[in-house]
C-alpha cells in the first residue's frame, strides 16, 4: 500500500481527493493535514465522511509528513508550497501539487501574474507538468508534479490537437470559460456567497487572470512557437464544472483550400481516441457540464463555422475531478506504475 498525505485536506480540492482516494484499492491516507482544524475530527469537518473516515486532522508540518508517507498531495494557496519545499523533502517523498506554484516555467512570470514572489524557483526546472494527456511518460519519472488547474486542463485539451497540427492559428484563440463556484474553493468570500452568485453570471479577470499565462504556455509548446492568447473566465450559479467555448481562425492547408471538419475530426481522434479520459463527442453533440460532473472525463467537441473561416471548439469537466483531485490520481497512478485508472474509474452523476 502506497501511504498518503494530503495538506489541505479540508478545502475542496483536498475533500475531493479523500472522497476518491478512499475508493482507492492500493493507497491508504495517513494524514489529514490542516491548519484550522488540527485534533478535530476529519468526518466533523466534511459529514460526508462520517464513518468513513474516523481520523483527526493533523498539522500541515511537511517535515513530519516526509517521513511518514510515500506522496504528498499539497491542495494549499499558492505560494505555500514554494514557500516550505526543500531537496531534502524531495529526496524522501514524491509531491503532486494541486497549486499553481511550479507549472509555470518562468520565474518572472510567475511573480507577475501571481504577484507573488517565488521562494524556491530551484525546483521549477525539474517539475513536470502534470497534463497525464500530454506529458504522461514524464510525469513516470517525476518528483514533482505540477497538477494543472480546472480552466488551464479543459482550455488546454480543447484545443490541443489543432493547434498541434497546425490546423488553426493560435494567435487567434480566444477562450470563453465558465467555472462553478466550487472552483473559488472553501474559503469564504463576498463575491461567492449565496445572493451574489445565484441567478447570476459574471466575468472576472478580464485581461489579467493569472491562467492566461499557463495556457500560453502549455499551448506554445504545442504550436512550437510563443503564443498569445486572450482567456475570459465567468462565475456560474452552478456548484461544480468547466465549460470552455474557444474561437480561432482556421489555418488554410497547403493546397489553399479551408480545413475541414473532417480534418478536424482526425486531428482530434489522433490525439484522444486512445485515451480513457478524453471523450470526443458524435458531430453535432455539444459538451456539457452536467455529462461530466463526479467524474474524470473531459468532454470536447468542435463546430466549423465556414462562414467566418473560424472553429468554435468546446469542452467540459468537473473542476474538482479532472480539473483538481482525480488529475492529481490520474498523476499519482502514473507515478507508482498503478493502473492510469485506478480509483477514478468514477462514472458521471446525472441529474
Ligand atoms: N477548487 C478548485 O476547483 C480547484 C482548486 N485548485 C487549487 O487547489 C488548491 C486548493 O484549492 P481549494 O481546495 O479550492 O481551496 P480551499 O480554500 O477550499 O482550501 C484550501 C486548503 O488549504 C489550507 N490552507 C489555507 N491557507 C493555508 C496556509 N496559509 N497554509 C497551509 N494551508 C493552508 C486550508 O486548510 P485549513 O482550512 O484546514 O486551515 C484548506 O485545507 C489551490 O491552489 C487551488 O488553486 C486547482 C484546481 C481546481
Ligand atoms: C471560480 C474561481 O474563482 N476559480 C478560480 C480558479 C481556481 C483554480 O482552480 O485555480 P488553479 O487552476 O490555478 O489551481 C479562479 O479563478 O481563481
Amino acid at each position: 500500500m502506497v501511504k498518503v498525505g494530503i495538506i489541505g485536506a479540508t478545502g475542496y480540492a483536498g475533500g475531493e481527493l479523500v472522497r476518491i482516494l478512499l475508493r482507492h484499492r492500493d493507497v491508504e491516507i495517513k494524514w489529514y493535514g490542516s491548519r484550522s482544524y488540527i485534533d478535530k475530527k476529519y468526518a466533523e469537518v466534511y459529514q460526508n465522511m462520517f464513518e468513513l473516515v474516523e481520523d483527526k486532522c493533523l498539522d500541515d508540518n511537511i517535515e513530519k509528513l516526509a517521513d511518514a508517507v510515500d506522496v504528498i498531495f499539497t491542495a494549499t494557496p499558492q505560494g505555500y508550497l514554494a514557500g516550505i519545499l526543500t531537496e531534502e523533502i524531495l529526496n524522501k517523498v514524491k509531491i503532486i501539487d494541486l497549486s499553481a506554484d511550479y507549472r509555470i516555467k518562468d520565474v518572472s512570470v510567475y511573480e507577475k501574474w501571481y504577484k507573488l514572489e517565488h521562494k524556491s524557483p530551484q525546483f521549477i526546472e525539474e517539475a513536470v507538468y502534470g497534463l497525464c494527456e500530454v506529458n504522461r511518460d514524464q510525469v513516470k519519472k517525476a518528483r514533482l508534479v505540477a497538477n494543472p488547474g480546472c480552466y488551464t486542463t479543459c482550455s488546454i485539451l480543447t484545443a490541443y490537437p489543432l493547434v498541434k497540427e497546425g490546423l488553426i492559428d493560435p494567435n487567434t484563440l480566444i477562450i470563453d470559460a465558465k467555472s462553478g463556484t466550487s472552483g473559488a474553493g472553501r474559503g469564504a468570500k463576498v463575491p461567492n456567497l449565496y445572493c451574489e452568485v445565484n441567478e447570476n453570471m459574471k466575468a472576472y479577470g478580464v485581461t489579467t487572470h493569472r491562467h492566461t499565462p499557463e495556457i500560453e504556455e502549455q499551448l506554445g509548446y504545442a504550436a512550437g512557437k510563443n503564443i498569445t492568447v486572450t482567456f475570459t473566465p465567468h462565475l456560474a450559479p452552478m456548484n461544480r464544472g468547466i465549460l470552455a467555448t474557444e474561437y480561432a481562425s482556421l489555418v488554410p492547408k497547403a493546397d489553399g483550400t479551408m480545413p475541414t471538419a473532417e480534418d478536424l475530426r482526425a486531428a482530434y481522434e489522433k490525439y484522444y481516441k486512445k485515451e480513457k479520459f478524453v471523450r470526443v463527442l458524435p458531430d453535432g453533440v455539444c459538451p456539457e457540464t452536467k455529462w461530466v460532473e463526479g467524474s474524470n472525463y473531459v468532454d470536447v467537441n468542435f463546430k466549423v463555422d465556414e462562414r467566418t473561416g473560424r472553429v468554435v471548439m468546446m469542452g467540459a469537466l468537473d473542476n474538482l475531478v479532472k480539473g483538481a483531485a482525480g488529475q492529481a490520481v490520474q498523476n499519482m497512478n502514473l507515478l507508482f506504475g498503478f493502473d492510469e485508472a485506478e480509483g477514478i474509474d468514477l462514472v458521471p452523476m446525472f441529474p
